[in-house]
């Protein structure tokens, strides 16, 4: 049987009186690339920061790699924290330090390498996101929308995560920058053997690259399942996201491109 990278039993959220989820299970093997989908509100990104520990859910668990993420001394705590990389949406990069020194900065907090074993890391890095090393030198605001997304992937695999999360990663990349940043994403995966967790309201994204799709709806994880088998489901939320025509066009796409 596969290792399960993630696992949440019975997860209740509230923010005062907004129950967000209510008894939500979801169980990641190991080397999927799991497609989060749920409407507006419903708690996508709260799901991702509770999986990395940024926020503790009301009631009940979190496990990463089989271990509770609070569980065992501080350095098992580190260890963990190791082992994944977050692309968020919002604040990609920190906008004062240039693009090798966000890259650095895992590295450097972590103190894990030497300066010259890190500028190595970094160049490293760029190159596997398909970036030039002379970028290093680049502030955030000299990029594209298309570069900082893959700078601030370079950092998420600056220490070489197990498990990667991305919170909207092709919103507001034009369609050829969002078909490339898929592709990159699907030989990163082949390449590391990574597995991703991505929110995403982009059904041209979640065809390409996705092997399962979780629905988040009602406060609980509705269905986890893959694409074919979720597009059967009879909810409104599934009508409404894949249903519709927009949804019907981006899998016929899908399909051709198989
Ligand atoms: N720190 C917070 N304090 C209070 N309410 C919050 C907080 N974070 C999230 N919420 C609320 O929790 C609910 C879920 O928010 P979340 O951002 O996780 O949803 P989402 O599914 O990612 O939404 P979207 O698709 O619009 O980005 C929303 O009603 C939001 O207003």
């Amino acid at each position: 049987m596969s290792e399960t990278v993630v696992s949440l039993s019975d997860v209740v959220t509230r923010f005062g009186s907004n129950l967000v989820h209510d008894g939500l299970n979801l169980d990641i093997a190991r080397g999927e690339i799991v497609a989060l989908v749920g409407g507006s509100g419903s708690g996508k990104t709260t799901l991702l920061r509770h999986i990395i520990g940024l926020t503790q859910p009301a009631a009940g668990q979190v496990r990463l790699f089989g271990e509770p993420l609070d569980g065992g001394s501080i350095d098992d705590q580190v260890n963990r924290k190791r082992r994944f990389g977050v692309l968020f949406q919002q604040g990609a990069l920190f906008s004062a330090f240039t693009v090798g020194e966000n890259i650095a900065f895992p590295l450097r907090e972590l103190g894990v390498a030497t300066e010259d074993e890190i500028r190595q890391l970094v160049s490293l890095k760029l190159a596997m996101v398909e970036m030039e090393a002379q970028h290093a030198a680049l502030m955030p605001a000299e990029l594209s929308g298309g570069m900082v997304k893959r700078a601030a992937l370079a950092r998420a695999l600056a220490l070489e995560p197990e498990l990667l999360l991305l919170d909207e990663p092709t919103a507001g990349l034009d369609p050829d920058r969002s078909a490339s940043f898929v592709r990159l994403i699907l030989s990163l995966h082949r390449e590391l053997g990574l597995t991703v967790v991505l929110v995403t309201h982009d059904l041209d994204t979640l065809a390409a690259m996705s092997s399962k799709v979780a629905v988040l709806a009602d406060r609980k994880i509705l269905s986890y399942a893959s694409l074919e088998e979720t597009m059967l489901i009879e909810h409104p939320f599934i009508e409404r996201f894949f249903r519709g025509e927009h949804g019907r066009r981006a899998l016929a796409r899908a399909k051709e491109n198989i």
